[in-house]
């Protein structure tokens, strides 16, 4: 998650999380900016993540919780309770930092050799020295055992904790390493072009066994997004990580904030309860942007989100928009939508009332043109797709596909 998406969904967190936050960043991040290369999806092209063979060992001294003095915290954290690591610095007395691999807004993420295994690469997310984020991050660390406790065989795609440990009043989660994320993948790969459609079958099946998963265990994602979803170096892998929004089914606070902007459910925007549903949509949101290259919704706002999940899916039913407890910010008492739009010469919000009555720009219109030069069989199964997005992006939770109705859908089981 980046800062601005997470300031954005503030309001769900405890309020001491969210005086903890770095200021707001007003600009929205663009995700494609920077792009080198317009390729098609290829397996094993991308170069390795570079490890320097040699390292120094600065620090060598394994702490325990009890080591922890906070009124030493200035030494090695930063102002904002980031763990300032040296490079070839050992943690826990076992684990050579090799790499930054970056900061977020909970923790800082670092590849490291752990010294005790056989120099295997492992991924150490390091929580900011803060109460609250260290409550947070044993959230995780529980939502994280219990979904491995479901899953004994590791065959469903969420990434693994391998332990923890506390370092200078940080908590420190080992994972498993691996490569890149899907929105990496993406830029490098598949600027405005999308994967293929056989890459995108692949990581769909691996995703819907991941949500099947945590439906299983009553677990809900909150986060999923291509910046959660890492692979493997021979990217035929994918695993969903980051946890740190996740939370039990049934702590279903109703807030308009949760999940990232362009992959948050409406029934989140309008207010109404929410279930396992909310990441299906976040998925069918993803496999659009796998396979285009584009945000399927990119609103700048809860409102324009509303506007753009109608341009693609027409109106919502009555009964739905009135059971959200948010929906007067949106629909006026007869349901007619109050779009709050940008005026071009005076650039300020004017709100226009709008009544919808169908798509403008369905699934099949903007997916088609992408078969232009595909082999017939190539083109069936982005019909399939077009129908199962279609079903992941059910305006009503209640229609939604569930995973395992996914794991069955024609444009999963039909291999080339
Ligand atoms: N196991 C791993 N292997 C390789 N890279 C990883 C691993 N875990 C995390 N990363 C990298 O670190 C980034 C941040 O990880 P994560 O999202 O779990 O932390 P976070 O503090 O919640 O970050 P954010 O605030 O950005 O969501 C990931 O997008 C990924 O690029």
């Amino acid at each position: 998650m980046s800062a601005a998406d997470y300031h954005e969904s503030a309001p769900s967190l405890p309020a001491e999380t969210r005086k903890a936050l770095p200021a707001k960043d007003s600009v929205e991040i663009d995700m494609f900016a920077d792009l080198e290369d317009d390729d098609m999806f290829s397996l094993g092209d991308v170069p390795d993540v570079t490890v320097p063979s040699k390292v120094t060992v600065k620090v060598a001294v394994a702490e325990t919780a009890a080591d922890y003095n906070p009124t030493l915290v200035d030494n090695w954290d930063d102002a904002e309770g980031y763990y300032r690591f040296g490079h070839g610095e050992i943690l826990d007395g076992r684990y050579l930092v090799t790499s930054v691999l970056g900061k977020g807004v909970f923790s800082s993420v670092v590849k490291a050799r752990d010294t005790k295994a056989d120099d295997a690469e492992v991924a150490i997310k390091i929580l900011r020295s803060n109460e609250t984020m260290y409550k947070a991050g044993k959230k995780e660390l529980e939502i994280l055992k219990r979904l491995m406790a479901n899953d004994p065989h590791n065959r469903k795609h969420i990434i693994r904790l391998l332990r923890h440990f506390d370092h200078r009043g940080h908590l420190c989660l080992v994972f498993e390493s691996l490569s890149m994320n899907l929105r990496e993948v993406l830029k490098k790969f598949g600027k405005d072009v999308g994967l293929n459609i056989n890459a995108v079958r692949i990581y769909a099946q691996q995703l819907f066994l991941a949500l099947s998963l945590l439906k299983k265990s009553n677990i809900l994602h909150a986060d999923i997004k291509p910046d959660n979803i890492l692979v493997n170096e021979a990217k035929n892998v994918l695993k969903l990580c980051d946890l740190g929004s996740a939370s039990d089914t049934s702590e279903n606070e109703i807030t308009p904030y949760l999940v990232s902007r362009f992959y948050r459910a409406p029934e989140i925007i309008l207010g109404l309860p929410y279930d396992p549903a909310l990441d299906m949509w976040s998925i069918g949101c993803t496999l659009y942007e796998l396979f285009t290259g584009k945000i399927l919704f990119s609103g700048r706002s809860n409102n324009q989100m509303l506007k753009h999940m109608m341009d693609l899916k027409g109106p919502f039913s009555k009964k739905m928009i009135r059971k959200g407890q948010f929906y007067l910010n949106h629909f006026d008492e007869d349901c007619n939508f109050l779009s709050v739009e940008v005026e071009k010469v005076t650039q300020k919000d004017v709100v226009k009332t709008i009544q919808v009555s169908k798509p403008t720009k369905d699934l099949k219109t903007r997916l088609m043109p992408y078969t232009a030069n595909m082999s017939p069989a190539d083109v069936i199964q982005v019909n399939h797709f077009i129908n199962l997005l279609e079903r992941c992006l059910h305006l009503n939770p209640e229609h939604r596909i569930t995973p395992q109705e996914a794991l069955v859908h024609p444009f999963i089981k039909s291999q080339k």
